[in-house]
């Protein structure tokens, strides 16, 4: 960021007060068995019966707009907490079927214990290290638990080889602390700055629990504060690592205050950050997986692989926003303030107290100085006290040490009704360095900031005019990751009545997660009741409010990664499935993400039914894990409705399908049941159709016998 040259002071425009809103044998074909169901496996639907619960947000697009008050992030509707796969059988509808025998798999589940943020059962040998070629529990070092963790041999280190570390528990931290004056801003709130540097020692001390060895913040994705914590409260932070990737993991960071005279306790914040292990004075550790206990912990390190997608790409689906941008916009608005006014530069010595346990610039520290140079600019235009909302994401590029100079320069990007966006740019030079002028850039972030009156009522910040061509591109850019923010809060806010969501580039990021999260969290929900048992298909229903889904349970006698790849190809369907009369690929988006338009035949006195789905596919990281094929329907600009067939959505449906040795695996399918499948599952319910076995049967059929020729 170049400091814009001081200009003189403008009005900062009018001040409107805005309200605050707010047992398959072991060959041949399965025999039939007493009790059925049988229906479409196909996903298609004629309108809607319910709505998956929203899926987890990924953590890289604060909500813009929010207000302190506003309610916590969207989290399922109720936690998951039985195994992901298969579930015992409770209460089947069909007491003389034959009880489904656990197989290894199953047995391995059953010892899954509930619980959220640390919430953990027993200590489970042998789940752990289950990485191809990975260490077992007897190389696992623990760091907190009393064994030691050596530090990486210099062999090890020079040869290039990666020693491999991790805590068979996964890290998981938690810390208190009671706000005092000392803490808080001059509204007496906590301010921003000392939650970041709390924020940033826990999650810190959590990847080092795991790792064994120290860990530097890379980066901290999108932080949104949904609530202010005053003097006198308490202050709780749970940390956790998620997914231990190669040399990084992703750490989940929980924040809520609770009053003391109350003991109501309020989310503040709920973020996701990065480390990376790096043993002081070596070279690069490869991580141990991360024991997941719970289901909680299964669905979180899912998902983090997700986020770390979205993570990555975000500056490729940022430059294409940036391309798509239309830069005619008029700056000749009267009361427009030009954005020099708002320009502030600071320079800190990193002295002691500010370093980390390692003697690095404490990246907590850096946030909070980062904080406080973005509030005093938003305040400029504002001449009022800013409130931080969402950061959009800190990223350390490199580190500073105790004796370096970090400037900091913050200037107001945009202005977007009643919020802000401030850009920060950190660099940092040691003596010779700051000579010679050569600086390091160690940090940049996106602060977002609201202000209110006395009554709390948001303001609207005026209009702002870029005065240099570095100002330009920002003024754009800010738009740009608004763009991103918005659309991230729209795709994951659950409303029952929400349309297919928009197929666009701010937003495909996004979508592709939703698809795969609703999956998982479907899959991995309680209650799922065994219906219906064939020798080699099980058929289990799940109610949960006024929504019902379907999974069918196949065993099929090819690998898992044959079967993954012929049910994630959707132009085979036809070929199994009666409900798919056409299939064609409109996008294929890249190898894991394509878009498909399928037509379906009329149900009685309909017309026929068209689809347009996102297929998301993805392959296992470990062999427990499930590949996974997730669809939902969405809406391409290019295809809009026609007069000829009736247009149809998929909530959330999909496979997942697990390897049981090298030539057979289990394939479980799910449907949220929307009003078009309805009528199929009725009939099956009541006995009058078996279309569901019937289709199972088909898939199985088509996989074998597809299977067998490769
Ligand atoms: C606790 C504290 O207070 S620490 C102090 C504040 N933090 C710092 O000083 C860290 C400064 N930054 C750095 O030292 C470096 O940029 C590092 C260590 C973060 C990355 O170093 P690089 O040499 O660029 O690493 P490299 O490109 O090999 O990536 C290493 C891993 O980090 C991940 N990574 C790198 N940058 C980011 C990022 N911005 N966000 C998420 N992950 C990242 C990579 O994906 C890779 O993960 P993997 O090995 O699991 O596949």
């Amino acid at each position: 960021m170049g400091a814009p040259k001081p200009t003189s002071g403008r009005g900062t425009g009018s001040w409107r007060p805005r309200h605050r809103g707010g047992g398959r044998p072991a060959s041949g074909r399965p025999r039939r068995c007493r009790g059925r169901i049988g229906g479409a496996v196909g996903e298609g639907a004629a309108g809607r019966y319910g709505r998956a619960a929203a899926p987890q947000p990924p953590a890289l697009s604060p909500a813009e707009g929010s207000v302190c008050s506003a309610a916590p992030p969207k989290a399922p509707r109720h936690p998951p907490t039985p195994p992901a796969r298969p579930s015992p059988q409770r209460g089947g509808l069909l007491p003389a079927s034959p009880q489904p025998r656990p197989g290894p798999r199953q047995r391995r589940r059953s010892h899954l214990s509930p619980g959220r943020w640390g919430g953990t059962g027993p200590p489970q040998p042998g789940r752990a290290a289950e990485r191809p070629g990975g260490a077992g529990p007897s190389r696992r070092r623990l760091s907190v638990r009393g064994r030691a963790s050596p530090r990486p041999t210099a062999a090890l280190l020079a040869g290039g080889a990666m020693e491999r570390r991790g805590a068979a528990a996964g890290g998981d931290v938690r810390m208190c602390q009671a706000v005092l004056p000392a803490h808080a801003n001059h509204r007496g709130e906590l301010s921003a700055g000392q939650l970041l540097k709390w924020m940033d020692a826990a999650a810190c001390l959590a990847a080092e629990k795991h790792a064994g060895v120290s860990c530097v913040t890379a980066s901290m994705d999108d932080i949104q504060f949904e609530e202010a914590a005053r003097v006198g409260q308490i202050i709780s932070i749970k940390a956790k690592v998620n997914r231990a990737f190669k040399t990084s993991m992703e750490v989940g960071i929980k924040v809520t205050v609770q009053d003391v005279l109350t003991n109501v306790e309020k989310i503040v914040s709920v973020a996701y950050a990065t480390y990376v292990a790096k043993p002081v004075g070596g070279g690069k550790i490869e991580l141990e997986p991360v024991n997941l206990l719970s289901t909680e912990d299964h669905l979180e390190h899912t998902l983090a692989i997700e986020r770390r997608r979205i993570r990555l790409g975000y500056e490729q689906v940022f430059q294409n926003l940036m391309q798509e941008s239309n830069k005619e916009d008029n700056f000749e608005e009267e009361d427009a303030v030009s954005t020099d006014l708002t320009h502030v530069q600071s320079i800190e010595l990193v002295q002691p107290p500010h370093a980390n346990h390692h003697g690095n610039t404490f990246g907590g520290q850096i946030m909070a100085w980062m904080e406080t140079v973005a509030s005093i600019s938003a305040s400029r235009l504002c001449h009022s006290y800013p409130v931080l909302k969402s950061v959009n994401m800190f990223k350390f590029w490199g580190p500073s040490v105790v004796g370096d100079r970090l400037v900091f320069n913050a200037i107001v990007n945009n202005t977007f009704q009643t919020s802000v966006e401030v850009g920060v740019r950190v660099e940092a030079y040691n003596c010779e360095e700051w000579i010679k002028d050569q600086a390091r850039h160690i940090n940049s972030a996106f602060l977002i900031f609201n202000t209110v009156n006395d009554k709390g009522e948001l303001l609207t910040f005026p209009r702002i005019k870029p005065t240099t061509k570095d100002g330009m591109r920002r003024y754009h850019g800010a738009i740009a990751r608004r763009r991103i923010r918005l659309a991230r809060k729209c795709i994951l806010s659950a409303s029952e009545d929400k349309p297919s969501d928009p197929w666009e580039t701010s937003n495909q990021a996004y979508v592709s997660y939703s698809n795969i999260a609703a999956l998982t969290h479907l899959a991995a929900k309680p209650g799922w009741e065994i219906t219906s048992t064939l020798d080699d298909i099980k058929i289990w229903t799940h109610e949960e409010g006024d929504v019902l889904s379907l999974k069918v349970e196949m065993q099929v006698q090819i690998p898992s990664h044959l079967a993954f790849s012929l049910l994630s190809d959707f132009t085979f369907r036809q070929q199994w499935d009666k409900h798919f009369l056409t299939c064609e690929v409109l996008q294929a988006v890249n190898e894991d993400e394509k878009i498909y338009y399928v037509t379906s035949p009329p149900m009685t006195d309909h017309k026929p039914r068209d689809f347009v789905i996102l297929v998301s596919q993805r392959q296992p990281c470990k062999p427990s894990e499930p590949y996974i094929v997730a669809v939902k329907s969405v809406t391409l600009m290019s295809m809009p409705p026609s007069s000829e067939y009736c247009r149809s959505e998929i909530l959330c449906a999909g496979f997942q399908i697990y390897g049981d040795s090298n030539s057979s695996c289990t394939v479980c399918y799910f449907n949220q049941v929307s009003s078009g499948v309805m009528p199929y599952l009725a009939a099956n319910l009541t006995g009058s159709s078996k279309s569901i076995e019937d289709t199972a049967l088909e898939c199985i059929k088509f996989l074998e016998l597809k299977g067998s020729k490769y």
